[in-house]
């Protein structure tokens, strides 16, 4: 299936802290996380990793196939397994533990990239973790961007900045550098604040189109979004809600907002319409499950 969306990085088995202490088994990944959020809005996704040949990767493809998620880019590997992460919750919000080193997407390396596929992609969507989980998957993504941009196609970058999984240094090194490849940027405040030492979101905005993009959306959480083209801002309002897990509301807005970039929304359209969907997706525990499809965030649009 040609795709107007392809995500790439690792997904990860996600157990989620529950109020009475269980965990509840779901699936994550920013980037896996983003797909299904786009997929789930009416976009043609495609999905692009590496998966253990495990029962956790199993169960990542049979997500992907209800989600209508195109896998022909998912590869199963011996060597290297699926990896898990465990979601808790406390005062400063929700916390990861990961148990991930080693794993088969962190092992893929840019030989292993399916060239006519990226070439074919509208987006390529990548994310700082996509670069954080090795070396070669850093190599790979920097590879994977070139072809895209080669073909003609645009890259989405969000900086999704996980420090226990590189140190701030390398971090912002990579991130700058794959932010200098992105047409559409999408860091998110606090990420931006440590990546670049600014604390205005206009300053922020204008250091990422210096870079290149040429649309910015910066998530300010409950506050909205700013987005910034060369030629236009605006900040885009969020929607207040009694929020219990955040873990996957900036892949939502992600995907909802690429969704609707290939839809042929302009960036604020596409942002007021993402705004809405991460603020429902933040209403339900997981990153997967409460991700809402399109009907859904139309009727929250329609009741604004
Ligand atoms: O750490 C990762 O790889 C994740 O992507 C975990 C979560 O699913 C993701 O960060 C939620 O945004």
């Amino acid at each position: 299936m040609a795709v107007d969306i392809l995500c790439l990085g690792e997904p990860i088995l996600e157990f989620n802290q529950q109020p009475d202490g269980r965990y509840l088994p779901g699936h994550g990944g920013d980037t896996s996380n983003c797909a299904i959020a786009a997929a789930r809005q009416g976009a043609r996704v495609g999905y692009l990793t590496h998966i253990g040949a495990d029962a956790f990767g199993r169960s990542f493809m049979d997500l992907w196939r209800a989600e209508g998620v195109d896998t022909s880019t998912v590869r199963e590997v011996e060597g290297g397994q699926t990896g898990i992460y465990f979601v808790t919750h406390g005062p400063e919000g929700h916390e990861f533990s990961y148990f991930r080193a080693g794993s088969a997407a962190s092992r893929m390396t840019p030989a292993d990239l399916p060239r006519a596929a990226l070439e074919g992609a509208r987006i390529l969507h990548v994310s700082g973790i996509s670069q954080a989980i090795s070396e070669s998957a850093a190599d790979t993504v920097f590879a994977a961007m070139q072809i895209v941009r080669a073909a003609g196609g645009r890259v989405s970058y969000d900086s999704n900045l996980r420090l226990k999984l590189w140190p701030l240094a390398r971090a912002r090194a990579v991130i700058h550098a794959g932010m200098a490849m992105a047409d559409i940027a999408l860091p998110g405040l606090e990420d931006a604040e440590l990546l670049t030492g600014l604390s205005d979101p206009d300053t922020i905005a204008d250091f990422y189109l210096a870079l290149g993009a040429r649309i910015v959306a910066l998530t300010l959480g409950p506050q909205g979004t700013l987005v910034a083209t060369p030629e236009a801002r605006k900040r885009v309002p969020g929607r207040p809600v009694q929020a219990v897990d955040a873990t996957g509301a900036g892949d939502t807005f992600d995907g909802a907002f690429l969704a609707r970039l290939v839809a042929g929304n302009d960036p604020f359209a596409a942002a007021r319409y993402a705004n809405a969907a991460a603020a429902l997706a933040v209403q339900g525990y997981g990153a997967v499950a409460p991700m809402p499809r399109r009907a859904a965030v139309e009727a929250a649009l329609a009741g604004a």
